[in-house]
């Protein structure tokens, strides 16, 4: 597996004001948005293209498209939903499937509540989106639903990952033969008892759409 921490002080800049308490749920929407697409520019680095050539005004020109089957987004509700239009930006002839999964909050073990996605993924690339990465559990579960319905690689774009989760992901796909990338605009320091990452920003759904 691969990860990559985007470094570059937009990122942090707006990382930043998202952690800030303050920050009211329309600005949160905001910089949630914004930053997917600043990471969503560094997680389709590998999106694969086709040579083609086009006529400008004057003479031929080479170049690409992206190829087909389009890759497909996954937003794994509730709060990855903060961060489909972000995405949709930059790749917007991406088809989008949904995953809705949840956490208990004792056993801390994800579940799936929801499912609409087709059914056959291969040759299939795949952008899961999912702002927190804590345990790794929700993440681990989707990536495993995307493998065994045929997906050939999997990009992970999350606001903030946690090393308990990157671990986690790490043992759980050792040898798989299928990419695993996570992106994120920050790598914390660790869980606490109620396995929030810390420093973190809190409950991104509850932040994003409000407290269920
Ligand atoms: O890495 P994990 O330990 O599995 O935790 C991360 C998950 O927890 C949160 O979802 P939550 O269950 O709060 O659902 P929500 O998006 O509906 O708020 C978050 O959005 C991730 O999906
Ligand atoms: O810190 C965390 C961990 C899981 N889910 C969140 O929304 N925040
Ligand atoms: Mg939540």
């Amino acid at each position: 597996m691969e990860t990559l921490v985007v470094d570059h002080p937009l990122v942090a800049h707006k990382l930043t004001t998202l952690r800030d308490v303050r920050t009211d749920s329309p600005t949160f929407r905001r910089l949630a948005d914004e930053l997917v697409t600043l990471l969503a520019y560094e997680a389709t680095r590998d999106v694969r293209v086709s040579a083609v050539t086009v006529e400008t005004p004057l003479t031929p020109a080479q170049g690409v498209r992206l190829s087909r089957p389009a890759p497909i987004v996954v937003p794994i509700l509730r709060a990855g939903l903060g961060m489909l239009d972000g995405m949709m930006r930059l790749l917007p002839t991406a088809e989008v499937g949904f995953l809705g999964m949840i956490r208990n909050e004792e056993t801390l073990e994800a579940s799936t509540y929801a499912t609409r996605l087709p059914e056959d993924l291969s040759g299939r690339q795949c952008y899961v989106l999912d702002p927190m990465l804590a345990t790794g559990g929700t993440l681990a579960a989707a990536i495993q639903y995307l493998f065994d319905r045929g997906a050939e690689d999997v990009t992970a774009l999350c606001l903030l990952a946690a090393p308990e989760g990157l671990a986690h992901l790490d043992g759980m796909f050792q040898g798989s033969s299928r990419p695993i990338r996570v992106v994120t605009a920050g790598l914390d320091e660790c869980l606490n008892d109620q396995g929030y990452i810390l420093p973190g920003l809190g409950d991104a759904g509850d932040r994003l759409y409000g407290v269920v």
